[in-house]
Parts: C-alpha cells; sequence; structure tokens
C-alpha cells in the first residue's frame, strides 16, 4: 500500500467509527426507550412479545430502506437483533402476576437448568418460589402444606415414581404441574396421585434461552382447567406461546421431533468420534451449512448424557421410529451401490413434492441462519 492510499483509508476509517460511535448513542437511546416500554407493559399486564406490533414496525422500516438505497433484509436483521435484546431486558423489570392470592409454588427440582429459568420466571413475576432438591426431601411436609401450586421437573426416569410416592397427599386445592418432556405417563401419574387441578407443560426449549419471548410451551390439560388458566395467562406474558395437545398425540409427534433427532445426532457424533475425523481439519475445510451441522451435532455433547439418555430410553416406541429411518438408510444406501442415479433423482423428486412450499420456505429461513453462521467467523 502506497502512502496516499493508507492516509485515505486511515481517514475514511476515521470516519466509520465516528458513524459506528452515532450508532451506539442511538442504541442506548432505544434500550433505554425500550425500558420503559417494558414499565408500562409491566403495569398492565401486556406480553413482552409483540407480533402485529413488530410485523408492522419490520414492514415501515423495510419499505423506508428500499426508498434510500438500503438492503431491506439489512435493517430487518437489525431490528430483529434489536427486539431480541429488548426480551431480555424487558424481561428484568418484572411481570404482571396473574394470581394473586395463590400461596407458594414449589418446584421439585428446583436446583435443575429448567426449575431455575421457571422458578426466575416466577420470581420475577412476583410469587414466592420454594425450591425442592432431593437433599431437601425432609422440609417437603412443610412446604407442600402452603403450597398453591407444585411444579415437578425432575429427570424422566424417575418422574412417575416421585409422582406416585411423593405428591398423593397435596392439599386438595393445589395444581399439580409438571414439565416433563414426554406427557402420557406423568399426566396419568399427576392424575392418579392427585385429586385436584392437574397439567403437564412440555416447554420446547432449552434452559439457556435467557427469555421466553416466542418460545413454544406445550399444554396438557389433565383436570380442573378453570383452575389453572391465570398460568397460561402469565406464561403468555413471559412472551411464551401455549400450543395445546392430547398427550399421546405430542408423545408421538416426540418421537420424530426429540427421540429419532437425538439418537440421529449421537450416533452422527458417534460415528466421527470412531473415524478418529480431526474436528479443525473439518471446520477448516467446512462450508456454512457443515459448520452449522457440526455445532448442532457438537452441542448434544456438551449437554448431560443422563439427559438425553433419559429423553431417548424413556420412549419405548421410538425404537420403531428409529427402526423405519435404519432401514430407509440402508434401502438409500443400496441405491447408491447399485448405482441407480435415476432412482435417486426419482426419490428425491417424490420428497421433494412431499416438502411442497415448506422446501423454498426452509431454503430463505437457512439462508439467513447459513450468512449469520458466516458472520460469527473470526478467521
Ligand atoms: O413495542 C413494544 O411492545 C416493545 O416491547 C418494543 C419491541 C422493540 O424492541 O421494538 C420489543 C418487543 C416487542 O415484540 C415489539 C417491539
Amino acid at each position: 500500500m502506497n502512502e496516499k492510499t493508507t492516509a485515505e483509508l486511515e481517514h475514511l476509517r476515521g470516519l466509520i467509527d465516528g458513524v459506528d460511535q452515532q450508532l451506539l448513542h442511538l442504541l442506548r437511546k432505544r434500550l433505554d426507550l425500550v425500558a420503559q416500554v417494558g414499565t408500562v407493559k409491566h403495569g398492565a399486564g401486556l406480553p413482552i412479545y409483540a407480533p402485529q406490533r413488530e410485523a408492522a414496525m419490520l414492514a415501515k422500516r423495510r419499505e423506508e430502506a428500499k426508498n434510500m438505497g438500503i438492503a431491506p433484509q439489512l435493517i430487518e436483521d437489525i431490528l430483529r437483533r434489536l427486539m431480541r435484546e429488548s426480551y431480555l431486558n424487558e424481561k428484568d423489570v418484572g411481570f404482571k402476576q396473574v394470581k394473586k392470592d395463590l400461596g407458594s409454588v414449589v418446584i421439585v427440582g428446583g436446583k435443575g437448568q429448567l426449575g431455575g429459568l421457571f422458578s426466575q420466571m416466577l420470581t420475577l413475576s412476583g410469587y414466592q418460589v420454594e425450591l425442592l432438591d432431593k437433599d431437601d426431601w425432609q422440609q417437603a411436609d412443610s412446604l407442600f402444606s402452603n403450597a398453591g401450586m407444585v411444579l415437578v421437573t425432575v429427570p424422566i426416569a424417575i418422574t412417575c415414581e416421585l409422582i406416585r410416592e411423593k405428591l398423593s397427599q397435596l392439599p386438595a386445592d393445589c395444581i399439580l404441574a409438571d414439565l416433563t418432556s414426554i406427557k402420557t405417563e406423568p399426566v396419568n401419574a399427576m392424575l392418579e396421585a392427585h385429586s385436584g387441578p392437574v397439567v403437564g407443560f412440555h416447554p420446547m426449549f432449552g434452559p439457556d434461552v435467557g427469555s421466553l419471548a416466542k418460545q413454544v410451551v406445550v399444554v396438557c390439560h389433565g383436570r380442573e382447567p378453570d383452575k389453572y388458566q391465570w398460568l397460561l395467562e402469565q406464561i403468555a406474558i413471559w412472551g411464551a406461546r401455549i400450543v395445546e395437545a392430547e398427550p399421546e398425540r405430542h408423545d408421538s409427534a416426540m418421537q420424530l421431533v426429540q427421540a429419532m433427532r437425538h439418537f440421529s445426532t449421537f450416533v452422527y457424533g458417534l460415528n466421527l468420534c470412531k473415524e478418529e475425523a480431526d474436528i479443525d481439519t473439518l471446520l477448516q475445510f467446512s462450508s456454512p451449512i457443515y459448520r452449522l451441522e457440526l455445532a448442532m451435532v457438537g452441542r448434544l455433547f456438551a449437554q448431560s448424557p443422563e439427559l438425553y439418555a433419559d429423553i431417548i430410553f424413556a420412549q419405548q416406541d421410538s425404537q420403531h421410529a428409529i427402526g423405519d429411518y435404519l432401514d430407509n438408510y440402508r434401502e438409500a444406501l443400496e441405491l447408491l451401490k447399485r448405482g441407480d442415479r435415476d432412482e435417486f433423482i426419482k426419490q428425491f423428486q417424490t420428497v421433494a413434492k412431499w416438502f411442497g412450499d415448506f422446501a423454498p420456505q426452509f431454503q430463505r429461513e437457512s439462508r439467513i441462519m447459513l450468512q449469520s453462521v458466516n458472520d460469527m467467523k473470526t478467521n
């Protein structure tokens, strides 16, 4: 680089620094306004997530961006990231308490991660939360006697046994609820153990989400839904979307969504490990989609083996789904071995037709994710 180029670049980069600093001031201003919105919403009991406001705002800003010669997707990306920040900041102001006269909430397994998240959300909403873990059972009776709700979030393998053995003497009007990722057996166990209100939940997210905005919580009704309607409203105020499901329908969908997904991810990691693949080299040669795939597989192994063993082994029926997958894999491998390219293309087209409009939709969504993966690269 000659001196003139260096000087020109330095000058321009100085101007860019100035613009970025102005952006910081604008961000500060926006965060302060969002905090005020949070306080107003907290007072009025409005949900953190306001989808109509978001859609209207994004549409307007996209239009304005276009008129200014700025890519509409750029402002959309920036605003979506900012709104993620809003969900986190608004959360800290606290939430309206829907049910004032509940008594305490006892979270059984409250020292686990998911229990911790629900404890935080309930506390931020003004409820008195008591945590009961395996070492504090001597306090159980006194905690249960004042409980308006008992929320069970222990490993799946011991959930039903714990419900049957430890939760059959709750006050009659106490709500019994659980957060287990399978629903049929825990909901039945709760209905057998307790004669009062019963409800099963499955939060469709991990405990590290930060905010519940836009997350999904599946609810399986047990008994006396009018007694726990307030809780559904409370969860909606936290920003989550409630999806109602019959326990059996939930569990059969979970075989595909969870047990099989996690199992094939496990096998993928197992295969890399047995093949002694060198992750550094794989990353060096990886396209964004492969990096994303590696991240999805690798993140499994950063978590608790017991948790995943529980999820996979809890559903006996998932063996069928996994078996079917293996059969399809084997048949597809035969195709490859036969060199039957035409049949591969035919089957590809059949699947593409079956995906229908979802295929291009997923392509659009994943393009944005892949661009983010690329943005994360530092070398
Ligand atoms: O306008 C609101 O209701 C806000 O909470 C602010 C905001 C934003 O950051 O602009 C954040 C979350 C909502 O989903 C919509 C918009």
